[in-house]
């Protein structure tokens, strides 16, 4: 048996997104480069034929999700669920579906490079598949290439090993990308829009969003980001007071406020979203009332409550880490359209909120036309003293929270208090 460490036990970098620079390429270049595919990759080993199977299983998850429009979250799960992978391997093959569908714009345009032909949709994915591993997660090139032309069909091996040879002896840092939004793998019209709000920090924004999430849990076990954590702290509930959380599926701020003794009331619109924050509040053993109402007719007299959280439905414009696909999913006229829900949300909200009361409106996006654009509600002012906790910085009348400030989601909050 060969010396040589099975390759697909040499470290696999955590995806960041960021192609490798010259010493990683070089790195996991050394075992591979020039070598006739199929001559120096080692002999194939249980551990070999297992990482095959795990890249056979993310084809598979990347082909439902590019040609079907599956959701990558709810194909994955089962597949992997109905394979013989290890936990390692599931790892491993969760890595290669999220990362690709992530930074499929970047690979598609280094494909594009090395393509003398224009591959079809079944040849693209499995090029995808083996660009992402070379360019960016750090899998020895003999690796990458031998198993991916292994899930190739015969009519097409030829090809796909050309491609993916030509790309193994590329160094990135070379490649003329036709914009920032190819090089980051985003729509234009999303690095744009960031761009437009953000300014020069939209980069860093957008390249913490190609980041896998980080995984927070709360004292009482929930598992929720950072800054969904300040938002609740922001409403500054307290024992004994009536508070909505308006739209609280699956009930990470709603949970989060009851545990301060408040009366926390959750609704929201979607009863199986609701079963979600019944099943959290039954989990969590609070005394938290679960009902299901639409935030434009909600079924509660005015003035209320002494507070009212509005965790608006909205694009997910700085939550993009944690959903995979979906910055390929989200239109702009669904940020025009959610934009035009958020404020008849906000002023329904308003009308239950009591004298001298509060109203927190928060979003997890970063477009300005779905936070700080919308009108103050009539009766209410700008509530603008610092919010107790959290890296929040001051964004015109609101607060926002970059991805890159402090490796969370992207937020904007904006608190208003009932002044008449
Ligand atoms: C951002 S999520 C809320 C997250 C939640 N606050 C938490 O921390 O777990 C937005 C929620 O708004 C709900 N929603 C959308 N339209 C609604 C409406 N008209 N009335 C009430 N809820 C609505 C969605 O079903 C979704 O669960």
């Amino acid at each position: 048996m060969s010396d040589q460490p099975d390759a697909d036990q040499t470290a696999f970098a955590p995806p960041t997104g960021k192609p490798l620079n010259r010493k990683q390429r070089r790195a996991a270049l050394q075992t591979g480069r020039k070598t006739e595919v199929g001559t120096t990759t080692p002999k194939p080993t249980s551990r070999t034929a297992a990482r095959g199977m795990a890249r056979g299983v993310a084809l598979d998850v990347l082909r439902r999700i590019e040609n079907d429009g599956a959701y990558a979250n709810l194909v994955l799960g089962p597949m992997l669920a109905a394979s013989d992978l290890s936990e390692q391997d599931r790892k491993f093959a969760t890595e290669l579906v999220y990362g690709s569908t992530r930074m499929r714009r970047a690979c598609d345009a280094i494909i594009d490079r090395f393509a003398n032909q224009p591959p079809d949709d079944q040849t693209r994915s499995i090029l995808r598949l083996g660009v992402y591993q070379l360019v960016f997660a750090g899998v020895p090139a003999h690796a990458a290439v031998s198993a991916t032309v292994d899930l190739s069909p015969t009519k097409t091996r030829g090809f796909i090993n050309a491609v993916l040879r030509r790309v193994a002896d590329f160094d990135v840092a070379d490649m003329v990308w036709p914009s920032d939004a190819a090089r980051l793998s985003y729509p234009e019209w999303i690095a744009d829009a960031l761009a437009a709000d953000l300014g020069d920090e939209s980069i860093a924004a957008l390249e913490k969003m190609n980041e896998p999430p980080t995984v927070s849990a709360r004292d009482d076990g929930y598992v929720q980001d950072i800054s969904s954590q300040w938002v609740a702290y922001a409403v500054e509930a307290r024992a004994g007071e009536r508070i909505l959380d308006m739209c609280s599926a699956p009930g990470g701020k709603a949970t989060a406020m009851a545990h301060t003794g408040a009366s926390v009331v959750a609704a929201d619109r979607q009863e199986h979203r609701a079963a979600l924050v019944a099943e959290n509040v039954q989990r969590l053993e609070l005394d938290l009332p679960v009902l299901v109402a639409d935030g434009t007719r909600p079924p509660f007299r005015p003035e209320t409550f002494d507070a009212v959280l509005l965790d608006a439905p909205c694009s997910g414009l700085g939550s993009l880490r944690r959903r995979a696909d979906a910055r390929w999913r989200i239109e702009p006229n669904d940020v025009r359209e959610l934009a035009r829900l958020q404020a008849q949300l906000l002023t329904s909200a308003a009308a239950l909120v009591g004298d001298g009361g509060r109203l927190i409106y928060s979003v997890c996006t970063l477009i300005d036309a779905e936070s700080v654009d919308h009108t103050t509600p009539e009766g209410f002012v700008v509530d603008d003293t610092e919010p107790p906790s959290g890296r929040w910085r001051r964004h015109q009348q609101g607060w926002r929270v970059l991805p890159h400030d402090a490796d969370t989601d992207g937020m904007v909050m904006i608190r208003y208090r009932r002044v008449s």
